[in-house]
């Protein structure tokens, strides 16, 4: 397949060594300073870029029908104008906070868990995200679907905030230390245990090899997906 980079930081580059090695040719990479390039080039865009131009990205490739796939986070205040877009294009579009095999199967166990705590109103739940201090935005998107699938499965929480407690809020931290890849902890705390569930990422390898997944796993197809459709849990 012929790829676009849309986004060539961090992401962008880790992607490119495993396309390369699954066979598929990079064909654009593109930065800020990128303007009038040629998407239609590519078969599939693969958008890692920041949360003020993702939107713009998408859409363009959504436009040119070519399809996307995007990891960016922190600019879900337009995911449903993409989801409109690509529905009226008739175009293919998959957002994932996380595109890691681990954390897909870390995201069941979570809504598991949480339905299981349901009606245990002895326990109080918190998240806590790590990551790298070059990141934009907090909290991370990955820690966003994991309060939002506690928030869907669980009756005692009905909303997040980050740094702030509340009867019935998940307060999230997010913590910023030096490389740290991706770390998410959701910890359930009563007067008398503690449960945690975690995932923690080694290097980006995994983001990337499941966007590079997504990728091939959408060439042909037309409408908005989900991780759990390309890797068929859930
Ligand atoms: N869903 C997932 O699995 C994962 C998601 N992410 C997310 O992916 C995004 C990128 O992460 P990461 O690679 O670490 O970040 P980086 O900062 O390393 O890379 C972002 C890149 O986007 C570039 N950029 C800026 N403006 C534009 C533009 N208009 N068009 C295209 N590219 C542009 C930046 O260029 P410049 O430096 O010149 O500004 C930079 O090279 C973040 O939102 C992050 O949260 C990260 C890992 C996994
Ligand atoms: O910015 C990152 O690095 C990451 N961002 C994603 C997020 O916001 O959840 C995914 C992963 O945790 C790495």
């Amino acid at each position: 397949m012929n790829i676009a980079l849309l986004g060539y930081g961090k992401m962008g580059k880790t992607i490119e060594q495993i396309a390369i090695k699954r066979g598929h040719n990079v064909v654009l990479t593109i930065d800020k300073d990128d303007k009038n390039y040629d998407i239609t080039k590519a078969d599939v865009a693969i958008d890692f870029s920041v949360p003020t131009v993702a939107y713009n990205n998408i859409s363009n490739c959504i436009n040119n029908n070519v399809p996307v796939i995007s990891g960016t986070t922190g600019w879900l205040d337009k995911y449903d104008d993409a989801v409109a877009l690509c529905e009226e294009k008739k175009g293919a579009f998959i957002y994932a906070s996380n595109y890691s095999l681990g954390v897909n199967i870390f995201f069941e166990l979570n809504k598991t868990l949480a339905k299981m705590m349901s009606n245990l109103k002895q326990y109080n739940v918190s998240m806590e995200e790590i990551h790298h201090t070059q990141k934009l935005d907090a909290p991370s998107g990955t820690a966003i679907s994991l309060a939002n699938d506690i928030i869907e499965n669980h009756e005692g929480f009905t909303n997040w905030k980050l740094d702030e407690n509340g009867k019935k809020t998940i307060p999230i931290t997010a913590k910023r230390i030096e490389d740290v890849p991706g770390t998410h902890t959701v910890t359930y705390e009563s007067e008398v245990d503690t449960i945690n569930i975690e995932h923690i990422a080694h290097t980006r390898q995994g983001f990337a090899l499941g966007a590079v997944i997504a990728a091939e796993w959408i060439a042909g197809k037309t409408g908005v997906f989900t991780m759990n459709d390309v890797l068929n849990i859930g």
